[in-house]
């Protein structure tokens, strides 16, 4: 594996009884970039996505991280390798602050939650650390107000400086603007944007307008299945891709035009 690959997949399959929901899926990627997984609903992208964060384990295939086998590691080993998945449903606490979101997020890489006597110098490095996360997505000012009163893009902001406060060589970003409306996919895409500076992004994304605009590479799964790979500007040409997209092929589509 050459130097710039800092996560591959290697003939990853899973199977779910007899249904085969992820196969034989190859996928590299580059040190330093966006990569965005799309693909049609049920294509197999949150299986994917969760094969990659450990969540679930391959049927078959293997998965390298930096060139370590990481496919049988377990979700927090990885996530102390450098590896951090956001976005999960439980990533944020309504009834705590910004800040203490932020700062129990590191508390919870560190295992010291449950360590109360833990000296107060600990707990002050993780205040800055945590106020430094809070700032770097623009909620600096929000640090002390609960996380349920934040409106919904600011949530998810709030979501990104969980993992940005552990300091992940790669982040893995489960649809960061589902649910949201035009102003809210403008900030945090333009936060991911920011955001990427010294680390990789693997993102699982519905909404093609972020993915064209932030990721550098794009795979399109079908059918559980690469499809296509490659810059927007290619994939978005691809017959096939169209056809996985709009039902239809792409010889229909000449005809209705
Ligand atoms: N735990 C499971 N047991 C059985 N089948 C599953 C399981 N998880 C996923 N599947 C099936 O695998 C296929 C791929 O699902 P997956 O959720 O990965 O697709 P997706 O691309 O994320 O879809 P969507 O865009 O709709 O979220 C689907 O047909 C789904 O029903």
């Amino acid at each position: 594996m050459s130097d710039d690959i800092i996560l591959e997949a290697k003939n990853l399959t899973k199977s779910f009884g007899g249904f085969v929901a992820v196969n034989d899926v190859n996928l590299r990627i580059k040190r330093g970039a966006i990569h965005a997984i799309i693909g049609p609903n049920g294509a197999g992208k949150t299986t994917m996505f969760n094969l990659l964060t450990k969540f679930i384990t391959p049927t078959s295939g293997k998965i390298l991280f930096n060139d370590r086998d990481i496919t049988n590691r377990k979700p927090a080993e990885i996530a102390n390798m450098g590896i951090v998945r956001s976005f999960q449903i439980s990533a944020v606490f309504p009834h705590l602050t910004a800040l203490e979101n932020v700062r129990l997020a590191l508390q919870r890489s560190l295992g010291v939650s449950y360590q109360f006597w833990r000296s107060k110098s600990v707990l002050h490095d993780l205040d800055a650390k945590a106020v430094a996360a809070l700032d770097q997505v623009g909620l600096k000012e929000f640090a002390h107000l609960k996380a349920v009163e934040l409106p919904y893009g600011r949530k998810r902001a709030l979501e990104i400086a969980t993992t940005l406060g552990l300091e992940p060589e790669l982040m893995l970003l489960d649809e960061p603007t589902q649910g949201m409306g035009t102003e809210d996919v403008g900030a945090v895409t333009e936060l991911i944007g920011r955001v990427r500076e010294g680390r990789t992004i693997v993102m699982v994304e519905h909404n093609l307008g972020v993915v064209a605009e932030l990721a550098d590479t794009i795979t399109v799964l079908a059918r559980g299945e690469v499809l296509a790979e490659g810059p927007y500007s290619e994939v978005s040409k691809n017959p096939a891709v169209m056809e996985a997209y709009m039902g239809v092929s792409a010889d229909e589509q000449e005809e209705v035009a």
